[in-house]
């Protein structure tokens, strides 16, 4: 298997804080990778270090096997830290323009890039005049175009509305399928980790606590949720891949491709179905108990 990120007894000391403590953690290439964790949970500090910006105190990290910093993993990363800023005067074309000369990207469809992430119509406008979801998706563009293998997002929908959130969502789930890169992203929006992410890693106090796929943090997988009736019809039809939910419900524990032909089978059989909902794994309740049950007790 080969890793867009691999820390090995990464430390980070500032003074007497630290920010990173001895990490492990291995992030596989492909997919959209979330770090989870408290404030000071050492999450910017990993992916400075991942970027160049900071020099770990001990410990190595490598991009696609490359130290980090070297300026061949540079190349292959492109970042995008909470909010972006950009010179007030410029428009968005501009901007995007002037990180092209900088990065000595070649080529570059801005006008396409403009186009993929809804600013068309706003490309001549200056930013200073931006919403901050106008400017997170600008961000995604100016992270994406060079066509980095590895793109970090720091906190991708900080200070966002709900509307704007989903927005992000779904342009960094479509970019992660399009472009191919890995994604490593930053949240402290759950809901949206879960949703977004294929796996996940906990930190806390510069530590690894936990890591794997959002289903298996959660501890439990998705399951279609149906109210219908004769339950009993259903959980017999179902046999061991359903349980009783309630009088009414059954919980059915099947991959969502299934379900079109299990709802199919169901009305054939004359079962009456109410509603067919499915029941997310919940990772918010076992994010906090990760965090209780395995938090490094030695307070900082
Ligand atoms: N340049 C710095 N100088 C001193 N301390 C720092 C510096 N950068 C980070 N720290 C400290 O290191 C610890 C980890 O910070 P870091 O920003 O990596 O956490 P984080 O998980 O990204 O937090 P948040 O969720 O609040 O963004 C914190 O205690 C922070 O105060």
């Amino acid at each position: 298997m080969s890793f867009a990120l691999e820390a090995e007894g990464l430390t980070k000391t500032y003074g007497a804080v630290r920010a990173l403590d001895d990490l492990t953690l291995k992030i596989p290439a492909g997919g959209v990778f979330g770090v989870l964790g408290p404030n000071g949970a050492g999450k910017s500090t990993l992916f400075r270090i991942a970027m160049g910006l900071v020099r770990p105190t001990s410990g190595v990290a490598r991009l696609s096997g490359s130290p980090a910093g070297h300026a061949s993993s540079l190349r292959q990363v492109g970042a995008m830290i909470e909010t972006p800023r950009y010179p007030p005067y410029l428009t968005a074309r501009d901007a995007l323009k002037m990180l092209a000369l900088q990065s000595g990207a070649r080529d570059v469809d801005i006008d396409g890039w403009l186009d993929r992430v809804g600013l068309s119509g706003a490309a001549d406008r200056k930013t200073s005049t931006y919403s901050v979801g106008m400017k997170q998706r600008l961000g995604l563009a100016a992270v994406f175009f060079t066509r980095p293998t590895l793109a970090i997002l720091d906190e991708p929908t900080s200070g966002m509305d709900p509307a704007g959130i989903q927005e992000i969502r779904e342009l960094i789930r479509r970019l992660a399928a399009e472009e191919g890169a890995t994604i490593i992203l930053a949240s402290h929006q759950l809901d949206e980790v879960r949703r977004v992410c294929d796996r996940v890693a906990i930190l806390a106090k510069g530590r690894l606590v936990a890591e794997g796929s959002v289903e298996t943090l959660a501890g439990r997988k998705p399951a279609l949720r149906l109210v219908a009736s004769p339950v009993a019809q259903v959980l017999e039809i179902l046999g061991e891949q359903a349980a009783a939910d309630g009088p009414d419900a059954v919980l059915a524990q099947i991959e969502r491709h299934e379900a079109p032909a299990l709802i199919r089978a169901l009305v054939g059989a004359g079962v009456d179905i109410h509603e067919a909902r499915w029941r997310e794994a919940d990772l918010e309740s076992a994010y906090l108990d990760i965090l209780q049950a395995k938090e490094p007790a030695d307070a900082r």
